[in-house]
């Protein structure tokens, strides 16, 4: 079941009408717009997505949409459905979704609210997940500042190696780069053909530094093309030109955050950039609440100064 993850996964956001609903029809122009900037994989209903803020059918839709524009020639890329929640019922019955409309991957969060109280009840639910699916690679999601569940990453390896066929890997939105290092190296030692996938973009220099391969963020559906140059110049050791794209990506996140909420952290104001470069992408829904118009006339402003137009139409580098 290969399905090795060396590239950066776009966490998609999910469009959405002034009234609260989903747009649907808007999946295309942004997956045309990701497929232009060279994106190949989509993280879809994770966090980014609010795909907890989603109804099932809701989901089910959005995951249909995604799979069936990544059918079309041309526009190929792989579709990652994440289907966790708090209802496992609703979380199996996605998992037999994706894996009926053809998806490339799940991947599961820790149940939510009625959490695991060790990390082998974690390794048995997500076992449980995977089980439905036994035929479709299983990322687990590990995101403990949002889910409250901070077993250790590499614990979870150990005892998940001989017991889930079908888990490939890690989603690994930690900034806990010594837990990530320890499970690369339990990776490595057991021959695992596993992805350890980063997420947390603003730092994804420093995982690419201790072996981690693949990432899987919000910001790649917004400067993709600053990632992969970043990668490139580590990949011909131009360390120097690394950092200058990290610095970008920090920039960005860190004006995001200017303008952030408790409830949705930097996303209501990832929602109008990603507006701003012409996706329609809308609102967040409730309880995020999005920017009122003089905000987000700040949020421009606040782009402009650090340079963002410039350096995502590519007319930076030309200097
Ligand atoms: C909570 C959340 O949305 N995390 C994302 C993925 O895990 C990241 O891609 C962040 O949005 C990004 O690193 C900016 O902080
Ligand atoms: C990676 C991330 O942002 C997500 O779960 O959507």
């Amino acid at each position: 079941m290969p399905f090795c993850v060396e590239d950066f996964v776009a966490a998609t956001f999910t469009p959405m009408k002034e009234n609260g609903n989903v747009n649907l029809e808007a999946i295309d122009g942004y997956q045309k717009f990701l497929t232009e900037q060279e994106i190949k994989l989509v993280y879809v209903n994770g966090s980014t997505a609010e795909g907890t803020s989603l109804t099932t059918e809701e989901r089910k839709q959005i995951a249909e949409k995604w799979v069936t524009l990544s059918q079309i020639p041309g526009r190929e890329m792989k579709v990652l459905i994440q289907v966790g929640g708090t209802n496992f019922k609703e979380t199996i019955e996605l998992t037999e979704h994706a894996a009926a409309i053809g998806a490339d991957a799940i991947s599961t969060l820790a149940p939510l609210y009625f959490t695991p109280n060790s990390v082998d009840d974690l390794v048995e639910y997500c076992k449980r997940v995977a089980d439905k699916a036994p035929n479709l690679p299983l990322y687990y999601y590990h995101i403990p500042d949002r889910t409250g569940v901070r077993f250790d990453m590499e614990q979870f390896l150990n005892k998940s190696r001989n017991v889930i066929p079908n888990l490939r890997g890690i989603k690994f939105s930690s900034k806990d780069l010594y837990e990530g290092c320890r499970c690369l190296r339990t990776l490595d030692a057991n021959g695992d053909n596993y992805d350890l996938l980063f997420g947390c973009d603003e730092q994804v220099i420093s995982a690419f530094a201790i072996g981690f391969k693949g990432a899987i963020g919000s910001t790649y559906s917004l400067i993709p093309r600053v990632y992969h140059k970043l990668k490139q110049a580590l990949k011909e050791g131009r360390l120097d030109d690394a950092r200058r794209y990290q610095y970008k990506s920090v920039d960005l996140v860190k004006v995001c955050f200017e303008f952030g909420s408790v409830t949705g952290g930097l996303l209501p104001a990832m929602k109008v950039v990603l507006t701003k470069l012409g996706v329609d992408i809308g609102p967040p829904r409730y309880p995020m609440v999005p920017l009122d118009d003089a905000t987000q006339k700040q949020l421009v402003e606040r782009l402009q100064e650090i340079g963002f137009f410039d350096w995502w139409s590519g007319k930076e580098e030309q200097q």
